[in-house]
């Protein structure tokens, strides 16, 4: 049983040891005790960082009504079994007539073993949501369909306002504060982390930096690597350091490796060329050191080149790469550049008990310009905190955007927009999970139950982890059977694809000696059974009829569309021709090799 009733507390099976006590509850208002569990789903909703790519963060906690929790859940990553399911099957019977709090409203709605089916089927009769989904097209949807059940939803700073309520927002904002960036803004969330001495030097003069902060510090500096979609660096500090900005924090996350670079002029040899754990990217000007450039690919590290290479540009190639947290380790000329262009949201400054001097000694930001100290920039919401011998200060360069909806009214209809002709073919995107038509995506939570060769069927977590396994599938040798198994187990897709690609590159004698041949058919047999077995997927893709379909990876150029439409977008062809299969147009209508779920 989820709940233990000893009177005046409460506990959770994921055994994280809330509890809130009868005489604190009775002392409080309404408002109080939604607030403390409010800031609880925010809490739990951060739970996977460092274990996964960052993603939108849902915590959900389901609280009776004599306010004991009893059960809690939060999503791990893209693609995993929601929160409020979790809670829900946490909970067990509990859930009937209790108050489900969520930080944030979820974005699936359609269909079963979503956020909102979990909810409605388990009779939970209260639903507290810290904030609307910020996504313009998840946004208001789950809790009009929430609302539609018959169950009561407040949301916080609209249903419910007071300054207890407003606090507890707070802590929703700030636990998906790359979210929102994504939906206000074309650059992903930045923060510049920077390691100084008391006297505000980054380096001595002779650019010699190891260390200035403790082991302490220095391992908060992994959490945070940890919790990123890529930690960049500029050439100099290549040159300088020889960094390797790997998270060694204990947890399963490392972000990309970025290096900014106009020259190119980089050693031959250094960590970051080792992409055997760590993928790399060099992002540099077009054309920069063309026999550099072929050098690094042969290693396996990505270049990039811009037109100008500057951080607004790449920061809003990275937000079309999906990315959503981006951590900034240079020194203080791009730092500067950075800041100058922006792109800088937030700062982390770790501060040592040293002093280096040295007049040529470089400070963490460079040259921005300003004159007069009433130009400063002022942080916000500063926090401080000792770490060993050091001191944390952060703080925002700018507020969390406002993601506060223009709230639509119960019978708002969608305008038309009589410059768009409905008979012209527009191109469909898709890419992330949380994009619009996200559900497209391989990494989407869809479970397929496919064939096995033994005559008997499996059921995967996603697309993607069937068509990573279908590459050692038929292999006779056991190495091959145990990359099956890892990958069958993966807790997520991201990890499925991860350990797929890894054992590839790392054992390529245990991938089926035909990959290359069947890996399209493979493909196509996974996304034909989930859009088979789920019919508000297929009515999705049927309802996408004369549009072209791209998937908007930037950099997988053949699953995807690339950058600037080089890429062979093959995930996008196979759903089009599903889509005809489907619409009767196909004459070459091929077996479905799909188990009903
Ligand atoms: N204590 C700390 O927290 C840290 C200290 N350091 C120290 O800082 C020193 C290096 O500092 P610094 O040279 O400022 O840092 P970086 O090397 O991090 O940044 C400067 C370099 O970035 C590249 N770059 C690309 N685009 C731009 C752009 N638009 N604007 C500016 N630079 C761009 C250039 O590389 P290229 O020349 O190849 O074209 C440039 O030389 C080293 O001594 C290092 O040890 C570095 C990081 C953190
Ligand atoms: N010197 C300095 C930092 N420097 C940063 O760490 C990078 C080295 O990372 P790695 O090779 O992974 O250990 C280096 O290039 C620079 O970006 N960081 C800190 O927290 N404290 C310090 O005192």
């Amino acid at each position: 049983m989820a709940l233990s009733l000893v009177a005046g507390y409460s506990y959770s099976l994921l055994g994280k040891g809330f509890s809130i006590s009868n005489s604190l509850h009775n002392n409080h208002s309404h408002h109080a005790r939604d607030a403390t569990f409010i800031r609880r789903a925010a809490e739990i909703a951060d739970s996977s960082s460092g274990f996964t790519s960052p993603h939108p963060n849902f915590g959900c906690v389901l609280v009776t009504p004599s306010g004991k929790v009893a059960g809690e859940g939060y999503l791990y990553a893209q693609g995993t079994r929601p929160a409020e399911v979790q809670a829900v099957e946490a909970a067990g019977p509990w859930s009937k007539g209790a108050t489900a709090y969520l930080n944030m409203e979820p974005g699936d709605c359609h269909g079963d073993h979503t956020a909102a089916s979990a909810l409605v089927q388990a009779k939970v009769t209260r639903v507290v949501v810290g904030m609307r989904h910020p996504l313009k097209h998840l946004q208001g949807n789950a809790i009009r369909a929430l609302r539609s059940e018959g169950l009561q939803v407040d949301v916080l700073g609209e249903d419910l306002q007071s300054k207890i309520i407003e606090e507890a927002r707070k802590s929703c904002l700030v636990v998906n504060t790359p979210l929102i960036y994504r939906a206000t803004s074309q650059v992903p969330f930045s923060f510049l982390k920077y390691a100084i001495t008391a006297d505000g030097k980054i380096a001595a003069s002779s650019g010699h930096a190891a260390w200035i902060t403790s082991k302490e510090s220095r391992a908060r500096v992994f959490e945070l690597r940890g919790s990123s979609d890529a930690v960049i660096v500029g050439g100099n500090t290549v040159r300088r350091d020889n960094p390797r900005l790997t998270a060694r924090h204990g947890g399963a996350h490392m972000p990309l490796r970025v290096v900014m670079t106009q020259s190119l002029d980089l050693p031959d040899e250094a960590n970051l060329w080792d992409v055997s754990d760590v993928p790399t990217m060099v992002v540099t000007q077009r054309g920069a050191r063309k026999s550099f450039q072929k050098i690094l690919a042969s290693k396996g590290v990505e270049v990039v080149e811009f037109d100008i290479l500057n951080p607004r540009d790449v920061m809003e190639y990275f937000h079309d790469r999906g990315y959503l947290s981006i951590m900034w380790e240079c020194g203080g000329r791009l730092a500067a550049s950075a800041i100058s262009d922006g792109v800088i949201h937030k700062v982390y400054a770790f501060l040592a008990p040293k002093i280096i001097g040295g007049t040529n000694a470089q400070s963490p930001v460079g040259e921005l310009g300003m004159v007069e100290m009433t130009q400063a920039f002022d942080l916000l919401d500063v926090c401080y905190e000792q770490i060993g011998p050091d001191m944390l200060m952060s703080g925002s360069l700018q507020p969390i955007p406002d993601p506060t909806p223009i709230i639509p009214s119960e019978n708002e209809t969608l305008a038309i927009d009589p410059t768009v002709n409905p008979y012209e073919p527009s191109i469909i995107f898709f890419y992330k999970t949380w994009d619009p038509y996200g559900a497209f995506s391989n990494f989407s939570a869809h479970s397929i139950k496919m064939p096995e060769e033994n005559g008997g069927n499996v059921t995967w977590s996603s697309v993607e982890h069937y068509y990573q396994a279908s590459k050692f599938m038929g292999v006779s040798d056991s190495g091959a059977k145990d990359c099956i198994g890892k990958i069958k187990s993966a807790k997520s897709p991201e990890e499925a694809a991860k350990v797929g690609r890894s054992m590839q590159r790392l054992h390529p004698n245990l991938v089926r000696a035909d990959w290359e041949d069947v890996k399209i058919d493979v493909m196509y047999s996974g996304l034909r059974c989930k859009f088979s077995s789920y019919p508000y997927l297929k009515s999705m893709l049927l309802a996408t009829s004369g549009s072209v379909l791209v998937e908007a990876s930037p950099h997988d150029l053949f699953w995807g569309g690339g950058r600037e439409g080089e890429g062979l977008n093959y995930l996008g062809r196979l759903l089009m021709r599903l889509r005809s299969e489907f619409l009767g147009e196909s004459t070459t209508s091929s077996e479905s090799t799909c188990l009903a779920l």
